[in-house]
């Protein structure tokens, strides 16, 4: 029998390119057909035929409160009710401002876009202009959006379709991006040896979530900070993902080194498109009007996206606010591994804050892209369907990381572990 998802699907291709709108959503790693939802609430998502899954994806990371929370959906109500857009200065854009760089020291000052990519592309330029240099460097496997200069061996979409650099960035834009390796500090230091004066910025995930779940090894963030101070070039943490999902004071908190600039997303928009990128006041004075390096956008700042994330940021100040999603996520990548030994599946997880990931492979740790990359994908495929069809919900590719929220609680772990054991017993 067709299901509703299937039949969308169908009618979707003749009028979207690939029938989505934004490529990772087409299960394109996993084979079979995406599941159309209409409806989200607490811990699950539900498809057009009814069906509930517990869900991992959370919109690929906002959703940390949980989905349709009720502070967030009133606090949205209320802003509509006084207009969706200005274009003009809000207080609500102070209150923001404010918000955003008390709970993350390093920032000064902060430009609110509408989405991660705006965050990251408006960080580089800003970068180069302050510096005055070129070239950039990023990490294999990190995604960063889809700006032209970032769009070299990139992760997330980009490993699931096989595309890792895109067609349509001009050789003469890609070759500013020098690519490193993640966790090798040597591969970045070879790099800005060898263009000492052309180096505006390294720009990285802290934590990487677009190549599956890999968190930064001892000292490597320290020591592309010790990098950037010797080189002069700005190092821009780019925490769209882990921002305020690994902590509350992101992962620049968690692992106590300090970026010039950081971008962010997701979770400072509470399910509302949006995107922010901050850092030193004397960087970010360069950016207009205060400075020369343009920047701009009609619905930046938006009063209804403001009220959304103003909400979602004042949830997470709560004192112990995380205390029960990390434990939750330590029991679920812990259940995993425990019912994977039994099984004598080859199977490895990683996490940090409520980020995790799931490899099926025969090491025993994944710390790096080339062993993401190496794992046995066709099973992760096969261990997704399995998952699925039980109504627990994973990100749709090897190379993406899962979320979990303060709504999931023990019946969603004692469920999900039910489903674990049994996709286990027929891969
Ligand atoms: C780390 C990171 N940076 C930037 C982006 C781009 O954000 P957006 O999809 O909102 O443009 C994403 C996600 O897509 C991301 O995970
Ligand atoms: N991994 C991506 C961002 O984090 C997924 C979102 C997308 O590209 O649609």
């Amino acid at each position: 029998m067709t299901t509703s998802s299937e039949s969308l699907y169908q009618k979707a291709q003749q009028f979207i390119p690939g029938g989505v709108n934004s490529p990772v959503r087409a299960f394109a790693g996993v084979g079979g057909t995406p599941v159309f939802l209409n409806k989200a609430d607490g811990p699950f998502v539900y498809d057009t035929d009814s069906k509930q899954y517990i869900d991992y994806v959370l919109s690929w990371g906002p959703m940390i409160h949980g989905h349709n929370h009720q502070a967030i959906r009133e606090a949205v109500i209320k802003a509509a009710e006084n207009g969706l857009s200005f274009g003009a200065p809000t207080e609500l854009e102070i209150q923001m401002a404010e918000t955003v760089c008390s709970m993350i020291p390093s920032m000064d000052q902060v430009r609110m876009v509408n989405s991660g990519t705006e965050a990251t592309m408006s960080a580089i330029r800003l970068a180069r202009g302050y510096s005055g240099k070129n070239k950039i460097i990023k990490f294999e496997g990190c995604y960063h959006g889809h700006a032209d200069c970032l769009l070299v061996k990139a992760g997330s979409g980009m490993l699931t379709l096989g595309e890792p650099t895109s067609p349509g960035v001009p050789e003469d834009f890609a070759k500013h991006t020098l690519t490193a390796t993640f966790n090798d500090i040597d591969s970045v230091k070879a790099l800005m040896e060898a263009n000492k004066d052309d180096i505006a910025a390294i720009i990285l995930e802290p934590v990487a979530g677009n190549m599956n779940c890999i968190p930064p090894a001892d000292g490597f963030l320290q020591g592309l900070r010790d990098l950037c101070d010797q080189y002069q070039s700005v190092l821009i943490f780019d925490e769209v993902m882990c921002g305020f999902r690994v902590g509350e004071g992101s992962a620049q908190q968690l692992y106590n080194v300090t970026p010039d600039l950081t971008t962010l997303g997701k979770v400072i928009g509470g399910g509302m498109p949006v995107g922010a990128f901050g850092g030193k006041r004397n960087i970010m004075q360069q950016l207009s009007p205060a400075g020369p390096v343009y920047q701009a956008g009609t619905l930046s700042g938006n009063p209804v996206a403001m009220s959304a994330g103003l909400a979602a940021l004042k949830l997470m100040g709560q004192p112990g606010y995380y205390d029960s999603i990390y434990q939750y996520t330590q029991q679920l990548v812990s259940g995993m591994q425990s019912l994977a030994d039994e099984a004598g599946m080859p199977f490895t997880t990683n996490h940090v804050g409520s980020m995790f990931g799931v490899f099926f492979t025969d090491d025993k740790a994944v710390n790096s892209y080339q062993q993401v990359a190496s794992g046995d994908h066709n099973r992760f495929g096969k261990f997704f369907h399995l998952l699925l069809d039980q109504g627990v919900y994973l990100a749709p590719s090897a190379f993406e990381a899962g979320f979990v929220s303060k709504a999931h609680g023990s019946e969603q772990l004692d469920k999900t572990l039910t489903a674990v054991k049994q996709a286990f017993a027929n891969l």
